[in-house]
């Protein structure tokens, strides 16, 4: 008999800082209880790490900081966490599934050699619209969200000059991209990767939910800040994006509850299957 209950590892990349994803993320892992139950990994405090063995699913969250610096340690067991979950999929059946989210997924990308990271010229922070790409349009993790669709950002770097022979060597796609800045000569920044069947990551927060933005801006000076770099409408606009049931909300219910379904079915499938 197979060990019914699916097993998530949360990597916790905040480095003790104060933040809302991770109790967001806790929010909608539990959406899926009983069916899972998840563990969490200090990984920059304690340099805490999964045994591959154990867990199915691994959900790395976002992170402060420059995504191309750790401490020699953390960043390197991390790494190497990442090519022993790649390992283990291209050897085995029954597969690990993970989702990289915004600082993770910086790090993935410059992992698998794919783009580059560099630092915004602003904070990008607030409600974004997220642009499809032809291969997002028909990825599974998007089903469910218009083209475009929103979703909660908050950086200071960026994914950019994706190295698009390595895509096509790697079997990656860029499933997003940020939204068309005409008026400012930046390169539109990659949002989202597919980096394989299994592996997906995103730069903005698909975690988020209203009220973790909304607790963000009970900081006054977090508050002032954004609301001198957008100005009042925006600002306004942008508060009233939160209320809509077709935005954050939408993401918040889609996009993970989407990554853990079809995690947990092929789990179930495979499992099942050698179980037989
Ligand atoms: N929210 C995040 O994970 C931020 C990622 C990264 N530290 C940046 O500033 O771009």
């Amino acid at each position: 008999m197979y060990n019914k209950i699916i097993k998530i590892a949360i990597l916790d990349m905040y480095n003790g800082e104060p933040n809302q994803g991770m109790r967001c993320i806790i929010d909608v892992v539990s959406r899926f209880s009983p069916v899972v139950s998840f563990e969490i990994f200090d990984v920059r405090i304690k340099c805490e790490f999964p045994d591959i063995d154990k867990f199915d699913i691994y959900i790395s969250t976002g992170g402060p900081g420059n995504p191309l610096i750790g401490d020699g340690k953390w960043d390197v067991k991390y790494y190497k966490l990442i090519d022993s979950l790649n390992k283990w999929n291209n050897e085995n059946d029954i597969k690990k599934h993970v989702l990289f989210i915004c600082h993770s997924f910086q790090m993935a990308c410059l992992h698998f050699g794919l783009a580059t990271v560099t630092k915004r010229s602003d904070t990008s922070f607030g409600v974004m619209t997220i642009h499809k790409t032809k291969e997002g349009l028909v990825d599974p993790l998007f089903q469910g969200l218009a083209d475009p669709f929103y979703a909660i950002d908050s950086r200071d770097y960026q994914v950019v000059q994706p190295k698009l022979s390595i895509f096509t060597k790697k079997g990656a796609k860029i499933i997003s991209l940020e939204k068309i800045r005409d008026y400012v000569q930046y390169e539109r920044a990659i949002m989202a990767v597919r980096f394989t069947d299994y592996f997906v990551g995103t730069q903005f927060h698909p975690e988020a939910d209203p009220i973790s933005f909304l607790s963000h801006l009970r900081n006054k000076d977090a508050k002032e800040k954004i609301r001198a770099m957008k100005g009042k409408r925006k600002f306004r606009n942008m508060l009233e994006d939160l209320l809509d049931d077709d935005k954050i909300y939408r993401t918040n219910e889609t996009l993970i509850p989407n990554f853990l379904r079809i995690a947990i079915n092929d789990l179930m499938k495979t499992k099942k299957m050698l179980s037989n």
